[in-house]
């Protein structure tokens, strides 16, 4: 599979769905004249961190979400993956990914596994029981929300099941934006796979975000890194040096389960 990515890197507006469903209309009209076969957005693109507010701004089972991106999927010929939104299912509040195919049909949901305490997520949302495996461009991937790139073992877990592209959408505050880098590129390196990452910028009233959103090859080497501005990031992916890379050193067949 050969594909154009694009990371939408762009500023959330806090606990405004509204103006923020505006703005992603606009940046995937312009992934799309820039050539983009599959866009990705950052997590929480909808309302933020406004987590207090959760109740009254999560959209129910994420109809109206799922519908919005699946008009502009549909409308422009282009995968999505939704970075993630927030959902309130039953009684729960999520924070969901969505994931669109290029012909506007659900593909995968994929709520967050990994709740990250120091955003307050264990106070106000439940974890998701969801796995982040989908197929999308023909191709076995993988989404992953922020927090999540700590959990290695989640992420093996994609990649044993075949995975050569894991999608990670995060809203990664810029303090820690060396961490991001590095854990990213490990989980490429070690998972021999492609990881696409789409991060936002601008800030909320607790953080400042760091973009860098990336795209780092199987063999672990950054093919784009967005830097700290609003903008769309553009990268080639081709599946075929996941082959490469995992003929070259074949860890897949050395590992020894058996004993991990
Ligand atoms: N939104 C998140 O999950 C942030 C995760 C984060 O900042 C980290 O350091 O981990």
């Amino acid at each position: 599979m050969k594909k154009k990515v694009a990371m939408v890197q762009m500023d959330v507006t806090y606990g405004d769905p509204k103006v923020n469903f505006h703005f992603v209309g606009k940046w995937v009209m312009d992934a799309v004249q820039s050539g983009a076969d599959i866009i990705v957005l950052p997590e929480l693109w909808d309302t933020g961190y406004d987590l207090k507010r959760f109740d009254e701004l999560a959209d129910k089972d994420l109809k109206a979400t799922i519908e919005f991106l699946s008009d502009l999927a549909q409308q422009y010929h282009v995968a999505i993956v939704g970075g993630s939104a927030a959902e309130l299912s039953g009684e729960s509040m999520k924070n969901t990914m969505i994931i669109i195919d290029e012909d506007g049909n659900l593909v995968h949901t994929y709520s967050k596994l990994h709740l990250f305490q120091l955003m307050d997520e264990h106070v106000h949302l439940t974890g998701g029981e969801d796995y982040p495996d989908f197929e999308l461009a023909e191709t076995d991937s993988a989404g992953f929300i922020c927090y999540d790139i700590r959990f290695p073992e989640w992420m093996r877990k994609s990649a044993v099941n075949g995975t050569k592209v894991m999608y990670v959408v995060a809203q990664w505050p810029k303090q820690r934006i060396d961490h991001w880098r590095t854990l990213l590129q490990a989980r490429a390196i070690e998972n021999q796979c492609y990881v696409v990452a789409c991060n936002r910028v601008g800030s909320d009233p607790k953080n400042e975000f760091g973009g860098q959103s990336m795209v780092i090859d199987p063999w672990g080497d950054i093919v784009t890194d967005g830097g700290p501005n609003e903008k769309i990031v553009l990268a080639d992916i081709d599946t075929a040096n996941v082959d490469n890379v995992r003929d070259q050193i074949p860890i897949f067949q050395d590992r020894r389960a058996e004993w991990y």
